[in-house]
């Protein structure tokens, strides 16, 4: 979560607080207006504003982040403590109506559930019995108490509640940290599967032998860049297909071919720059898409291909051929051709230089230019 989301939900969850002090505030004057309060009006309204200021001073702390500066930017312990506080003073200034008030200790607690740690909850828990005891314990001391068995009665109830709230406490934490435990270990899967799904997608986008795009792959993407394509803007296709494939691995055998294959991908390779795409299409014949190229420069493209693989010596296996040639069917792709369609003039052009004596690059931009 970002610095900032959090900030946003921690002054919700402040917004929250100070909501209900404003709710408890109008019980209590409820309270005072019926008659239950001993102190004097005055000083009630005097303790009402302190609490408002108080109340103030945290929405300040959260307005201008000074909270982040925290180890708890929530503040959780904080606030849980101050409204313990304010609800102690609460009830030594009531009457009868304290065991009324009494049910506010647990809302108090209840908004520190999720967020005290389970010691933090317990020392909350601590500090309310012991405060309401100390202040039955003091009035009973000076004379003073209203209703010593209602007292007694009020401490122990709160006893057993306190008590329960821990250990409801601590089964929530206990859930809350499996769950994490849960989200973290679901979130190593997805990372796991994410890692696989991408190399399933290299894969299947990859011919193993040359590691050069498939021709699906090729299909995809050349498709792809056609419907992108920007008004006279024009995209250079190549079909290229090595000469007397057959004789080589008939000759040399077929391991040889492969190495041939590999090396031709590798030189045409070294010949491009990074915006063409080069893929295998079939067998001994291989595709080039340069994209936002003119004739000439793919030609010239093409020509560096052939003489560079023309002086290529695939040696790993001890290979030497003598005479390593290609063959290349060149076209132009405009705005609005169909990708068949040029493979198909690309062919064709390919067909000529294999009939014209092989060893060489033909163009078919007279279809383009019709
Ligand atoms: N070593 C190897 N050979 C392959 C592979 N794929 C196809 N071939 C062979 O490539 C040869 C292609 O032969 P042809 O289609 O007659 O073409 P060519 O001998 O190159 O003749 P031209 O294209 O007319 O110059 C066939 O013998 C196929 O078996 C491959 O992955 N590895």
């Amino acid at each position: 979560m970002t610095e900032s989301a959090l900030q946003k939900l921690l002054l919700k969850r402040f917004l929250l607080a100070a909501c209900t002090y404003g709710l408890v505030l109008l019980l209590v004057w409820t309270a005072i207006m019926g008659g239950h309060v001993l102190a004097p009006v005055g000083d009630m309204a005097t303790g009402t504003g302190m609490l408002v200021f108080s109340q103030l001073v945290m929405g300040w702390v959260f307005l201008t982040g000074r909270n982040l500066r925290c180890r708890d930017p929530s503040l959780t312990e904080c606030q849980v403590l101050l409204a313990l506080t304010w609800q102690t003073w609460l009830l030594a200034n009531l009457n009868q109506a304290r065991g009324t008030f009494l049910v506010i200790y647990p809302l108090i607690l209840m908004f520190g559930l999720f967020h005290l740690s389970g010691r933090a909850f317990v020392r909350c828990a601590l500090l309310v019995f012991f405060s309401f005891t100390t202040l039955n314990l003091l009035e009973a001391h000076g004379g003073k108490l209203y209703d010593p068995p209602l007292a007694v009665l009020q401490v122990c109830t709160l006893f057993v509640v306190l008590a329960w709230l821990c250990l409801y406490a601590r089964y929530v934490q206990a859930s809350r940290l499996r769950m994490r435990q849960r989200r973290f270990a679901l979130q190593a899967h997805q990372d796991t599967l994410r890692g696989m799904m991408g190399q399933l997608e290299e894969l299947v986008a990859t011919d193993e032998l040359t590691g050069l795009f498939n021709r699906r792959h090729f299909l995809r993407l050349a498709g792809r860049e056609l419907e992108t394509m920007h008004m006279g803007v024009r995209h250079g296709l190549a079909l290229i297909d090595l000469d007397h494939f057959k004789r080589i691995n008939d000759v040399y055998g077929h391991a040889a071919g492969d190495q041939v294959l590999q090396a031709f991908a590798q030189v045409a390779q070294g010949c491009l720059d990074e915006n063409a795409v080069l893929a295998r299409y079939g067998g001994e014949e291989f595709v080039l898409l340069m994209p936002d190229c003119s004739a000439d420069a793919l030609v010239e493209c093409c020509e560096r291909i052939r003489l560079a693989f023309a002086g290529t010596q695939p040696s790993a296996v001890g290979l030497r051929v003598s005479a390593l040639s290609l063959s290349a069917g060149m076209t132009l792709l405009t705005e609005g051709d169909d990708l068949d369609a040029a493979l198909h003039r690309a062919d064709e052009a390919l067909y000529r230089a294999k009939r014209s004596g092989r060893d060489r690059c033909v163009a078919a931009w007279e279809v383009v230019d019709a």
